[in-house]
């Protein structure tokens, strides 16, 4: 299937493509505060240290003064982190609608053409915004895109960003047929934690949610997860 890429690479967006540069260490990893936990919000997801959800929103379910019966929900990630997978499973367990984006964009012709060298649509992100503002403001949407710096800030209320061990994404985009400059690129996407720093500089802190997905037990316990955080928010 066509890709559909940001702008000029068919694999990241605007950050993750910047971070296509020579490897150096990655960033230290940030520290965040223990988890409240008033209404039962208990993470049953395996995290490195640094990946705690950690806001009283996020803890309390609570809507952020969103007037939307339900809530929106993003999953990004670098590309073969499992987004699709697990927003299908999601979207069935908590009954959001799930929008794909490069469908969406494949389908409703959102996109400025076909760049032959990288061989994907280039993403109309005006468009894109364009097509989803009304659906977004009644709630209940599920977005799945590997970037997200491109989105409404007030369209989400929880934005959650898949990640996965380096060596099993290689594994995972080779067997997609990833080589060359592509699949180096995603890795150091990968790397360098770059979805989640797009994340964090794009949407308040306390929403930003980043969760393991390496294995099929981790999808499983991050569509449980999720579902009880959809199922106990509610509107402020
Ligand atoms: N946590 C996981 N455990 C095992 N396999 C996984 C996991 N996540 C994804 N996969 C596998 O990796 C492949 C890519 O998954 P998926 O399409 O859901 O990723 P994606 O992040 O949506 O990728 P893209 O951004 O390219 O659409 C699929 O074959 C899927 O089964």
């Amino acid at each position: 299937m066509a890709e559909v890429a940001t702008a000029a690479d068919p694999t990241l967006g605007r950050r993750a493509r910047a971070a296509s540069r020579p490897l150096a260490p990655a960033p230290e990893p940030r520290q965040s505060a223990p988890v409240p936990s008033s209404r039962g919000w208990a993470p049953s997801y395996r995290g490195t240290s640094n990946l705690e959800p950690s806001s009283p929103a996020m803890a309390a379910g609570s809507g952020g003064g969103s007037r939307r019966a339900r809530p929106n929900v993003l999953v990004t990630g670098t590309p073969g982190t499992g987004k699709t997978t697990t927003c299908s499973l999601l979207a069935d367990a908590a009954g959001l609608r799930h929008v794909n984006i490069g469908d969406l964009v494949r389908e409703k012709s959102l996109h400025d053409g076909w760049d032959d060298d990288l061989e994907c649509h280039v993403i109309n992100e005006d468009l894109v915004c364009d097509e989803l503002e009304d659906v977004m403001e009644e709630g209940g949407i599920l977005v799945d895109y590997h970037g997200c710096d491109f989105f409404p800030e007030r369209w989400f209320d929880l934005v959650v960003v898949l990640q996965t061990d380096n060596s099993i994404l290689h594994d995972r985009l080779t067997g997609r047929g990833y080589t060359g400059s592509k699949l180096t690129n995603n890795i150091e996407c990968e790397i360098f934690q770059v979805l989640l720093e797009e994340a964090r500089e794009s949407y308040r802190e306390d929403i930003v949610m980043p969760l393991r997905s390496d294995n099929v037990e981790d999808i499983s316990r991050n569509v449980g997860a999720l579902t009880d955080w959809i199922n106990n928010w509610r509107p402020s």
